[in-house]
């Protein structure tokens, strides 16, 4: 047979859509086996004038044909380079488009912006708190670098819906509780992509190193700094080092999970390699940022906090007596101001006081005077430690904002299910504070004084600090932790007690750094602190009036004469006090009656009118306006949050405390409405003579964590002996840490039938049996007597 002649006529058939080089024999053969000659020859014909037609002119396109099918540029300009690439002609397009276009020439589509977000800018993030990198940086990276990494190949990713990345992404959010985990999930992505682009695999650690490591310089060649590449390193360790040993890996393919662990040392090595350049990075960084900084000196830096002190004291005073409710500005006024005490004062990152937690309030250790706060910063691929020592006067009012004007917020924006209200500082809105350094900002501009950011803080402490000896240094470079180097280096010194010389230095630098002028006045302190102590002496008398006339639902106001003898100066506003506390008793009170149904005015007029009262009677109207159902069990469980937090045991408003006398015990971190369901007894559930038997066999301190109820006459157990549960073997829950008391209880135990996956379940919930204010220890009363408890003759006092 003849060879094809290689420049012969390609034609094609119209009916397999596929080009042939011998078109009849294809037509008789396969596509048009029972046609005759005619018929094909007729079809042959027809293909041979089509194919002449686009030699002459079908591969010409006017610019104008192709803005017709679309006029966005970004099409335009990659169907013309699709078109040029298969030997099209695009004629007359004009001669600005080239120029006019920002779009990549590539032919994947270009990112979002919220893409564009996921790496540049937390590197900077990361390296200080420098909110003005933050802004300089980001412009610049949404171009060059993005175009550097398309063009490298290095910014495809897979799906985070695929298995391994979803997985992780859940571990991510779901146990370690970061919230910025899509970052860290997408830099796993891109490089899973990179090492195949056929889909997410595991497979990687098989492939020649030299893979990973043309990787790094690609990503090097992109012009990321070396933090981002340590970044990239650390999101990969930690994806590889959560499917090598948190999975079943080791049992189900022994040999890859042998190639993981190898290559978990090869990352690392890599990632102490890079580890060693950022360090240099910062300090050029913060070389330049010292070069260019126009001069601001300490006294500087604390203005603010002089300026805006009085106004902050009057706020604070304001809170007592208790009823008192904040305008949301007044509020905000305490957050700003107690946010830049951290910053500015203590010198912290703007990331300390975002991150801050309520659990982290409420496990401040006492120090010789002062108290020391730490607080995790969840950063993208590593959680470092703040401490910092508040004076007891700071500490004062981070108590009141927390107790008083924290729980105003949440109240005053219905936030009581929201799962962020555990961040000590919460915005208007009742969420996490967004951005510290806004905050900031606009404190400075209400005193009309220069911005001073967290960085020129920690800068200025720095360079008061060069003058010192280096044990000095070292302790308040500690307190700073300014970088993660730092952190390293330092870490072993962060102890509570070095933490507070640490401050102690810092007060001195602080002090001495500053003129004349930075130093209060006694006749300053007193003006500024005026209106708050007049308050607080307000309160200690309330406290002794209520001392031998405590607030009742029947009680008379104290006579003048009662209240005179306390405070002459105070007593109108002890009666104003003493009326509105029990005011709120008896609103409290009626309410309580009618917590079913919404009644009407008359219902609730004629009710009140029963009780006798002569004076300080609520309104009927004004019960009907307050009422809010409390909620039955039924509906209460019914909630989804309920149902949520049971399975995940992640009830919040709650917090673990060491109570004196108690051992361990559960504290609110925010206030609980009557009715609502606080958290359940978790454990495992057993029969009732099973219990016993565990009962019998375990050591009498474990004893107190089984619950024996009983549904429809079936006799049941909760054991939860076993500090740590099978279910959650992670987790400390709160049901089996809530004490007894029979006079005080505010919770009660209710159970409820609860069904998961269609197996029903016995649950115990513990209800708000009356409001729980933030800061109070949940106890219910275990219905036992010290006999039936645990037998006579025990050291049961508590009973
Ligand atoms: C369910 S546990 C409560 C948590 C416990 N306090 C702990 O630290 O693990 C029950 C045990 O706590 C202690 N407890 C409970 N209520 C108490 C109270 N009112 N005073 C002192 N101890 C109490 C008793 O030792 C009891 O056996």
């Amino acid at each position: 047979m003849a060879p094809y002649d290689a420049n012969r006529h390609y034609l094609l058939c119209p009916l397999c859509k596929k080009t042939h080089a011998m078109l009849p024999k294809h037509l008789r053969r396969a596509c048009m086996k029972k046609a005759s000659d005619d018929e094909v020859m007729s079809v042959v014909k027809k293909a041979k004038e089509d194919a002449h037609e686009i030699l002459q002119s079908g591969r010409m396109f006017s610019f104008d044909v192709i803005r017709g099918i679309s006029d966005d540029p970004s099409t335009m300009r990659r169907l013309i380079k699709e078109l040029e690439r298969r030997h099209m002609v695009v004629t007359d397009i004009p001669s600005n488009f080239e120029s006019s276009s920002v779009i990549p020439q590539t032919v994947q589509p270009p990112p979002t912006a919220a893409d564009v977000q996921m790496t540049e800018p937390d590197e900077v993030e990361s390296v200080s708190s420098g909110e003005t990198f933050q802004c300089e940086t980001q412009q610049g990276w949404q171009t060059e670098n993005r175009q550097l990494m398309m063009q490298k190949g290095l910014y495809q990713k897979h799906s985070r819906d695929h298995k391994l990345l979803k997985e992780y992404a859940t571990f991510l959010h779901k146990d370690k509780g970061l919230d910025n985990y899509r970052q860290d999930v997408d830099n796993v992505a891109r490089y899973l992509h990179y090492m195949d682009p056929s889909g997410p695999s595991l497979r990687f650690v098989m492939q020649p190193r030299d893979k990973t490591k043309q990787y790094l310089r690609d990503l090097q060649e992109a012009k990321l700094k070396k933090r981002t590449q340590v970044n990239y390193l650390k999101s990969l360790r930690r994806f590889l080092y959560f499917h090598t040993y948190d999975a079943d890996l080791k049992q189900e393919d022994p040999v890859l999970h042998a190639h993981c662990v190898d290559f978990l040392d090869f990352l690392k090595l890599q990632q102490t390699k890079c580890s060693k350049q950022v360090s240099k990075e910062i300090t050029r960084k913060r070389h330049e940022i010292l070069t260019t900084t126009a001069e601001i000196t300490t006294p500087d830096t604390l203005a603010v906090l002089k300026l805006a002190k009085k106004d902050f004291l009057t706020v604070i005073g304001k809170v007592f007596p208790e009823e008192s409710s904040l305008q949301m500005s007044e509020i905000m006024h305490v957050v700003y101001y107690l946010q830049a005490i951290i910053i500015l004062k203590h010198a912290q990152r703007v990331g300390v006081a975002k991150s801050m937690t309520v659990e982290e309030w409420m496990a401040r250790k006492p120090v010789k005077e002062h108290c020391v706060v730490g607080v995790k910063e969840h950063k993208t691929a590593a959680q470092e430690v703040a401490m910092f020592a508040l004076t007891q006067e700071e500490e004062m009012w981070f108590d009141i904002y927390y107790t008083r004007i924290r729980p105003q917020i949440l109240r005053s924006k219905g936030c009581k299910e929201d799962l962020d209200q555990e961040k000590f500082f919460l915005s208007s809105r009742g969420t996490p504070i967004y951005n510290p350094s806004n905050d900031l900002a606009r404190l400075h501009t209400k005193y009309g004084i220069k911005p001073v950011s967290s960085q020129e803080a920690r800068r200025l402490t720095e360079t008061a600090m060069k003058t010192r000896v280096d044990v000095d240094k070292a302790l308040v470079a500690d307190y700073l932790t300014h970088s993660n180097a730092t952190a390293e280096k330092h870490y072993r010194m962060k102890t509570p007690a070095n933490i507070l010389t640490a401050r102690l230095i810092l007060d001195s630098v602080q002090a001495g750094s500053s003129n004349d002028s930075e130093q209060e006045t006694p006749c300053d302190e007193a003006r500024a602190s005026t209106s708050g102590s007049t308050q607080m002496d307000v309160h200690a008398a309330f406290d002794k009036l209520l001392q031998d006339h405590p607030i009742s639902l029947d009680g008379e106001v104290p006579s003048k004469a009662a209240r005179t003898a306390i405070s002459e100066k105070h007593q109108r506003q002890l009666y104003e006090r003493w009326l509105k506390a029990q005011m709120k008793l008896r609103v409290q009170h009626v309410l309580d009656q009618f917590s079913r149904r919404l009644p009407t005015e008359a219902r609730v007029q004629a009710w009140i009118t029963s009780k006798g009262w002569k004076s300080n009677i609520p309104r009927a109207s004004m019960i009907v306006q307050d009422w809010k159902p409390t909620g039955s069990l039924e509906d209460a469980v019914r909630s989804d949050r309920v149902v949520k937090c049971i399975k995940s045991q992640k009830w919040t408003g709650l917090a673990f405390s060491e109570i004196e006398g108690k051992n361990r015990g559960v504290v609110t971190t925010r206030d609980f409405l009557p009715g609502e369901v606080v958290c359940d007894y978790h454990g495992k559930l057993v029969s009732h003579r099973k219990g016993e038997e565990i009962h019998r066999d375990i050591q009498l301190s474990e004893s107190g964590y089984m619950f024996f109820f009983k549904n429809k006459g079936k006799a049941l157990c909760i054991d939860a002996h076993e500090e740590h549960c099978e279910c959650h073997p992670e987790k400390l829950t709160f049901g089996r840490l809530i004490n007894h008391s029979r006079k005080h209880p505010n919770i009660k135990p209710r159970l409820y039938i609860f069904t998961s996956d269609g197996v029903e379940k016995e649950v115990i919930l513990f209800i708000a049996s009356q409001k729980i204010r933030v800061n109070e220890e949940l106890l219910f009363d275990y219905g036992v007597n010290r006999k039936s408890y645990c037998g006579e003759g025990l050291d049961l006092d508590w009973l």
